[in-house]
């Protein structure tokens, strides 16, 4: 008999667990890198770029903020200055045709059935609320948007932290046990089920994600499916 408990809410990362790894550090940060300079010159009256710039110098103001943001993406800080900028960078990128997110393949036929299955699927990834959006616009399966209820972001608080999580919860009105947080990082899941959410780790081995105790692991949505006892996606690839 099965004892995990079956959600109506599923939470998912992006990076690692619906998205390449790869992807978002072989294409997307490079992306950003190369734009942010003209970025911030050529749209330094846009309210939202001024609100990054002054949040950047607020946290490092011995810094000129390039200076500051170029250090961020090298250490791979999850930073919300950071990522709102990116944001904006990577929306150019995916309306000129130059990115667009080819997720992991078991991933859309998965949303697509949990979706019709009346599940609330949502999003929590570090990458800013805007960004999150665009990732799932512009997809290889086409525009995904629709499937998701909410789009979670660092405004939420980083994701190691179980404060978070709880704030999540305060802010949708789901029930901790209904939720199933899906990340490949160990120490978010960990953070997750110190909120009392369920957990699963998704270990996909073309990221060479390393599975950790104590969360049950899955290396495709299939697999979660299986475990949680979720309708099985159709359709492709699993
Ligand atoms: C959603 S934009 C690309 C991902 C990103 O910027 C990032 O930092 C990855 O964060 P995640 O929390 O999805 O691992
Ligand atoms: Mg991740």
């Amino acid at each position: 008999m099965n004892s995990i408990p079956t959600p109506s809410v599923i939470l998912l990362d992006i990076e690692g667990t619906t998205l390449p790894v790869s992807f978002v550090h072989k294409v997307l940060f490079p992306y950003a890198r190369k734009a942010l300079p003209d970025l911030i010159r050529d749209r330094a009256g846009d309210p939202a770029v001024i609100a990054a710039l002054e949040e950047t110098r607020a946290l490092g103001p011995d810094r000129e903020p390039l200076d500051q943001l170029m250090e961020w993406m090298d250490e791979d800080a999850k930073i919300g200055p950071l990522k709102a900028l990116q944001g904006i960078a990577w929306a150019d990128g995916y309306a000129s045709g130059a990115l667009i997110a080819d997720l992991f393949p078991d991933v859309p036929p998965a949303l697509r059935t949990w979706s019709e299955a009346g599940l609330t699927l949502a999003v929590y990834s570090s990458g800013s609320a805007p960004a999150q959006r665009l990732i799932y616009t512009y997809t290889t399966d086409g525009d995904l948007t629709p499937l998701f209820n909410a789009f979670l972001d660092l405004e939420m608080g980083g994701k190691k932290d179980a404060e978070s999580y709880r704030r999540i919860l305060a802010k949708t009105g789901w029930n901790a046990p209904d939720v199933l947080f899906v990340s490949d990082v160990v120490a978010e899941l960990d953070a997750a089920a110190s909120a009392g959410l369920l957990t699963c780790q998704m270990v996909r081995p073309e990221d060479g994600t390393i599975a950790g105790k104590p969360h049950p692991v899955a290396h495709s949505m299939k697999e979660v499916a299986d475990l949680f006892s979720l309708p099985e996606p159709a359709g492709k690839a699993q």
